[in-house]
């Protein structure tokens, strides 16, 4: 019995593994030169390395520390000690913890009237939910206007779901931004670092899962073939990618959904995996590299938050073996794409400066790495997919249901964890059980 796993991000991987645990034969095809699609690493000084995609996981995301666990690799905490720099309205402030220089009340109604939303029954098959349709034609920009007031709360909004979801409000359906706040875990636990979502890193980078997936018994990973077509017959499925045709008795499809549909299908899809109201998250991810994480001397923990970009927020990611102190930046939403446009000198300087207003004293980074995830072919933007209008009740129902003997995996097919490693993981077990279940 045979598999094709397409895409060798977490999601495919997973699959291939279990598949390979089974005694199946499986070929993974990535389009890339390297495995691990959202999550990427970069070495930022010898031995030191910072994630350029996927970086953070939290307590409950059980099926990727088990993975994890398997493949030997460890967390390590994720720092935020020390005060937070705003720069909210026209100065720079110096706060204790991460609670915004905002009217609390302000705040405090928005974030009652997200977990409102977020407690809608039926969340977890969002298609079904109550009030799904009411929910999924309005946009999260529209529903701001409509229920916050206080101009603080019509600041922060947007910050927030940047931060979340790399997601402009104008992109999302309001069934979409309850959904993905849910499957999350709720909005503190996806916002905290402490006993939350964020509270480690994966021990010498996340990209590091991925390799030591790939490297496993019985996967076999062919590298830069990008597969075009996927036609099935009666006997099985032929995978089409430019080295040539592979025949398969299974195709498990693990790209994202706007991905999956470029790719000609016979016969053809019964339903579509994205639409035009699909969006790409939108984050440019940056690391300011520096001689030392100097900002601690100052009692700062190096995270900020700032109303102009294109440094929306700023977290220590300094590498705990790597002797520099990293900044990572995340420039998301609208400020993404008039991020992505500039020049390469533009991006850095606009970056360098904007570090040095919210950080003064430091010296100039030493190094400076920008992933533009909009522009990348072979993902199409990320956190992950944004749902805009219509999408849930037009896709949901179709998202994991089997297309003959194609099976689809992805964390944007997981209604656990959607967007995140976890959902990924989660994925590629269920495809792999599927593809278990029905052929062993
Ligand atoms: C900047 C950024 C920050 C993030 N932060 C976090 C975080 O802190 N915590 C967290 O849990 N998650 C985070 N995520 C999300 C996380 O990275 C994803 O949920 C997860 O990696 C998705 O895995 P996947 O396998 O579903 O998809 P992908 O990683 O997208 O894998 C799909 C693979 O398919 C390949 N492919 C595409 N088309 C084809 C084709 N036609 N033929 C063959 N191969 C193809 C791609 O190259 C890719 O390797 C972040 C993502 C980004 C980019």
């Amino acid at each position: 019995m045979s598999v094709v796993v397409v895409g060798a991000g977490l999601a495919g991987l997973t699959a291939a593994a279990d598949l390979a645990a089974h005694g199946l034969d499986v070929t993974v095809l990535e389009a890339r030169d390297r495995v691990g699609g959202r999550m990427r690493g970069i070495e930022v000084a010898p031995g030191g390395w910072v994630d350029a995609g996927a970086a953070y996981l939290g307590d409950r995301h059980t099926a990727l520390t088990a993975l994890m666990t398997g493949l030997d690799l460890k967390t390590t905490p994720a720092t935020v000690d020390g005060d937070s720099r705003f720069a909210l309205g026209g100065d720079e402030r110096t706060r204790p913890g991460r609670f915004p220089p905002l009217s609390a009340v302000a705040l405090g109604e928005m974030f009652d009237a997200l977990d409102e939303l977020v407690r809608t029954p039926g969340l977890d098959a969002p298609w079904s939910a109550a009030d799904a349709a009411r929910l999924d034609a309005l946009t999260a920009a529209e529903w701001a206007g409509e229920h916050l007031r206080h101009p603080d709360a019509r600041l922060f909004f947007p910050l927030f779901l940047g931060e979340m979801m790399a997601a402009d409000p104008a992109d999302v359906s309001v069934l979409h931004m309850a959904f993905y706040l849910r499957s999350g875990g709720g909005i503190r636990y996806l916002n905290a670092f402490e006993g939350g979502a964020q509270e480690h890193r994966i021990a010498g980078g996340a990209h590091r899962v991925c390799e030591r997936l790939a490297a496993g018994p019985g996967v076999r990973v062919r590298l830069n073939e990008p597969v075009r077509a996927i036609h099935q017959d009666d006997d099985g499925v032929t995978v089409t990618a430019p080295a040539g045709s592979l025949r398969a008795d299974a195709v498990v499809v693990a790209v994202p959904p706007s991905l999956a549909g470029t790719i000609d299908h016979r016969p053809a899809l019964p339903a579509p995996r994205s639409t035009g109201r699909t969006a790409p998250g939108c984050a440019v991810k940056v690391h300011l590299v520096y001689p030392a994480p100097a900002w601690r001397e100052h009692g700062l923990s190096g995270w900020s938050v700032s109303a102009r970009g294109p440094l929306l927020s700023t977290v220590d990611d300094s590498p705990a073996d790597g002797g520099v102190g990293v900044l990572t930046g995340f420039v998301t939403g609208r400020e993404a794409h008039r991020f992505s446009r500039l020049s390469e000198d533009e991006r850095r300087e606009r970056a360098f400066a904007q570090a040095a207003r919210l950080f003064p004293g430091l010296p100039r980074p030493i190094g400076f790495h920008a992933t533009d995830w909009v522009g990348e072919t072979y993902s199409r933007g990320c956190y992950a997919a944004l749902f805009g209008p219509g999408d849930w009740l037009r896709l949901g129902p179709h998202l994991t249901t089997p297309h003959r003997r194609v099976h689809w995996a992805g964390t944007e097919t997981s209604v656990e964890f959607f967007g995140l490693m976890e959902g990924a993981v989660r994925s590629g077990h269920r495809a792999a059980a599927e593809i278990i279940a029905t052929y062993r």
